[in-house]
């Protein structure tokens, strides 16, 4: 019988987890604070934003944010990234992506203060994950390690293929599979859309985590029985509903779901897991900063 993984259940869980630690900085005099700043009217990226401000507030953490027009100079970012580096209150800055076409992404994410990266997409950040010394771990892989440690399925000695090479997930996730530790020790494979012969390396896996931003690119055919599907892809389809559209994974869940030992669900399965984990990373750098000990779970 096939495990429909849910997200929504594991983020909570972990959610209430982190509970503890905002007392603790609250008893050393912390509110921890986290600046979004949206600079795009991406309908999706509205979502986003709002979701994460909502799961602040909800948790008791302060939310910060900040709009910019689309259309504003590059300058008018950088700005906004110089004052939030400088103010104490914010612990974490997250600026969310996409950003317009005429801003450099790179730029902007080497604009902020590494102790205040909670994204993890800052070079000195990035650096720290690969060489398994990590600060800020980028909140989707993060949440796909703590989705399948709390499932149980060990990726010691396990071969896992990423399809995707993205800085968001693909390569962090790599990086992260890959080190000495409990939730790594595993074997990878990184693929993209230029792998030769994709279905031959799914089938091999014994973990699949899709991260092409492909609407259902891999399917039931692509798998071998027993895999873990890890579906990160979170596409709006046109679609016949009321909002216009439907959220459509990176796996045909249907047929997936047919070979899957277990497999997570578009919505409710990997989305949550990165708010949460955002959360994380903004305790954590709360903590960092105020200098306190929080034992993050
Ligand atoms: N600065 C960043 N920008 C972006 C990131 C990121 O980690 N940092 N990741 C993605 C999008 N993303 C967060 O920003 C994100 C995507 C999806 C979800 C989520 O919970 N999805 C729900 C469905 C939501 C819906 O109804 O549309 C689910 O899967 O259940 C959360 C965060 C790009 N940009």
């Amino acid at each position: 019988m096939t495990r429909i993984i849910d997200g929504n259940e594991i983020a909570d869980r972990i959610t209430a987890d982190l509970e503890p630690c905002l007392e603790t900085l609250a008893d050393a005099g912390t509110t921890p604070g986290l600046a979004t700043v949206l600079m795009s009217d991406d309908g999706a990226s509205e979502t986003y934003v709002s979701m994460k401000r909502q799961a602040c507030n909800d948790l008791g953490i302060e939310s910060i944010h900040h709009e910019l027009d689309p259309d504003a100079p590059a300058d008018a970012l950088f700005d906004r990234i110089d004052e939030l580096n400088d103010d104490p209150a914010v612990h974490g800055i997250l600026v969310q992506l996409p950003l317009p076409d005429h801003v450099d992404r790179q730029a902007v994410l080497e604009r902020i203060d590494p102790q205040k990266d909670v994204d993890g997409f800052h070079p000195e950040n990035v650096g720290r994950l690969v060489t398994g010394t990590p600060r800020f771990k980028p909140c989707t892989p993060h949440g796909i390690q703590k989705l399948l440690e709390a499932e149980g399925v060990e990726t010691e000695g396990a071969d896992v293929v990423v399809v995707g090479r993205s800085n968001i997930v693909g390569k962090p996730m790599a990086n992260l599979l890959v080190q000495k530790s409990d939730t790594g020790n595993a074997t990878v494979t990184v693929c993209h859309s230029r792998t030769d012969d994709l279905a031959a390396k799914t089938r091999d896996a014994d973990v699949v985590v899709a991260a092409a931003g492909v609407p259902e690119l891999i399917d039931g055919s692509m798998l071998s029985p027993g895999t873990t599907v890890i579906d990160v892809g979170v596409n709006r389809v046109d679609a016949d509903t009321e909002k216009g559209y439907e959220l459509v994974g990176d796996v045909e869940f249907e047929s997936a779901k047919e070979k899957a030992d277990a497999i997570t669900p578009v919505p409710g399965g990997v989305g949550p897991l990165t708010i949460t984990m955002l959360l994380y990373n903004t305790i954590k750098a709360a903590s960092l900063q105020a200098d306190v000990d929080v034992s993050l779970p």
